[in-house]
């Protein structure tokens, strides 16, 4: 025998199984008269159902991907005719990114036990990819925000993340939100949290990993804390970091990739405002954006339709906000924002400058300071839309930062006036949701490193990766790679430009 390859047998019929590791998935070939009667072992009702489709060869040859597989073990107890029992959990997946958990459970002659347990621990060190960061049995802390959403986050990682967390053989610790800031709280104050777990999950909207992101910059040795990677299942009504490193508002796909994840290092922001500092990971607004986020609390109930909503209704009345914008602009014209994407795109990891000690320093001071003389002032009485982001999709339906991308050390900056003709606005609205909005000439699109802004209207809203702000000035600049987050991948799910 191949030492890749086991024979099992199916239950209860006793059909052959060959399993043999391949360079991707496991290879599973059944004896003729298996195929012949169209047969499949049990926990597999047919080919289909225990393959992911991107893999399937033929209905002979089903296969299932590492990606997929999260444990396989032989069962110490022996099964009748001295027989033991060899089990693989994994997920079948969709095209759509979503998945469903499985159990293959097939017999194994008791003298091969041990040769197995060898193919097991082989086939592990394939799903699990040491090399690439990639943990097992991962130690998570499981933040859920019960109120997120439409109230249903526990109930979503009950039933759709937690049979596959615990399939994986991963050690959960719950805890349930009890009021706004406690999730900043626990992680400042937590001892020895860089010991204890692998990761944050962040079962909630974007408010939790904002709190998150809080409370490491808070904690004693923030570089160390840094180093703690974040991620989220879906179970807000933005859910923007999930949808970003995953590409999916599944929870269960979610959960896949939670398992499967490594530590990857991205840009966080230092944003300053009435004498604090706060960390900003994913958004800042003031004007249409921020009126429809929050602004729009009322409309809860609707889920993301919120947004758009709202928007639409601000787009038809031409709302504009005064306000002044200080800026430090690395790329301006499209075709520089461009190169600069592509470039970036490239560039490995390990090019980060080493993180200082402590929180970083600010370049450019705070909001109190003078501007800086090298910055652009840009002053406008009729701005519509001030939005500045560090990831592509602001939710799984708005992709308003076509170009961001996790550590190019910049922010990705759009901005859009209210004279525009009417047409062209609903053209850009109708085009954000592919990012297309980007070739508009009427879409200001900036690659910047810091910023600050200035409300000019006596009130309005202003939000901050989606959590309301007070509305006064800030200023924001960013830290290349500070943050760590949990993702299956380096890049963002999105296509680019
Ligand atoms: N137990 C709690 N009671 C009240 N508020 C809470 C509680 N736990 C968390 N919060 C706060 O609820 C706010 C929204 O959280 P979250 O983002 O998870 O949900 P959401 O409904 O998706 O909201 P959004 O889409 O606006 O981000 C955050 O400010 C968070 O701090």
């Amino acid at each position: 025998m191949n030492q890749d390859s086991i024979y099992a047998y199916t239950i209860p019929d006793n059909g052959r199984v060959k399993l043999t590791l391949d360079e991707r998935f496991i290879r599973l070939e059944y004896s003729q008269s298996l195929r012949d009667h169209n047969t499949f072992p049990a926990g597999c009702l047919s080919s289909v159902s225990c393959i992911s489709p991107s893999s399937f060869n033929s209905k002979q040859n089903p296969s299932i991907l590492y990606f997929n597989i999260l444990w396989a073990e032989v069962s110490s107890a022996l099964m009748s005719d001295f027989k033991a029992a060899l089990t693989i959990d994994y997920c079948t997946t969709t095209e759509k990114k979503t998945a469903q958990l499985q159990k293959l459970t097939l017999s194994i002659d008791a003298e091969f036990v041990d040769s197995c347990n060898e193919w097991i621990q082989k086939l592990l060190q394939r799903v699990y990819n040491a090399s690439a960061g990639v943990v097992r049995c991962k130690r998570l802390l499981i933040l859920i925000n019960p109120f997120g959403g439409q109230g249903k986050a526990r109930a979503m990682f009950q039933a759709e993340s937690l049979p596959i967390m615990d399939a994986a053989r991963c050690k959960i610790d719950e805890v349930v939100t009890k009021y706004k800031g406690h999730a900043a709280e626990i992680i400042e104050n937590m001892e020895n949290l860089e010991e204890l777990y692998d990761a944050i999950v962040c079962c909630s909207g974007d408010g939790i990993p904002h709190e998150v992101f809080n409370g490491l910059s808070r904690r004693p040795d923030v570089k160390k804390a840094f180093t703690m990677p974040v991620c989220q299942l879906p179970c807000g009504s933005g859910s923007a970091l999930c949808v970003n490193l995953v590409g999916s508002k599944n929870v269960s796909y979610s959960s896949l990739c939670v398992v499967k994840g490594a530590p990857q290092r991205m840009d966080l922001c230092s944003l300053t405002q009435k004498g604090k500092r706060y960390m900003t990971f994913l958004s800042q607004t003031l004007g249409m954006i921020a009126d429809c986020d929050i602004g729009t609390e009322h409309l809860r109930w609707m889920g993301e339709a919120r947004f758009t909503v709202g928007i639409l209704m601000r787009v038809l009345a031409k709302s504009k906000y005064p306000c002044e914008i200080s800026v430090r602009i690395a790329h301006e014209s499209r075709n520089q924002v461009r190169q600069a994407y592509n470039e970036h795109k490239l560039r490995p990891q390990s090019s980060l400058p080493d993180q200082e000690d402590g929180l970083p320093a600010l370049k450019y001071g705070t909001v109190d300071d003078d501007v800086p003389e090298d910055w652009k002032t840009i002053e406008s009485s009729s701005l519509a839309i001030f939005y500045v982001g560090k990831m592509p999709w602001m939710s799984s339906d708005a992709m308003f930062f076509p170009a961001a991308l996790p550590r190019d050390g910049y922010m990705d900056m759009v901005l859009v006036d209210s004279k525009i003709p009417l047409s062209e606005s609903l053209k850009i609205l109708t085009s954000i949701e592919e990012g297309k909005h980007f070739d508009s000439k009427h879409v200001h699109y900036y690659k910047v490193d810091a910023y600050r802004i200035t409300p000019k209207a006596k009130s309005g809203f202003i939000s901050i990766d989606g959590e309301s702000f007070s509305f006064d000035p800030f200023q924001v600049e960013i830290h290349q790679g500070l943050a760590t987050v949990l993702s299956h991948s380096p890049s963002f799910q999105a296509p680019g430009v």
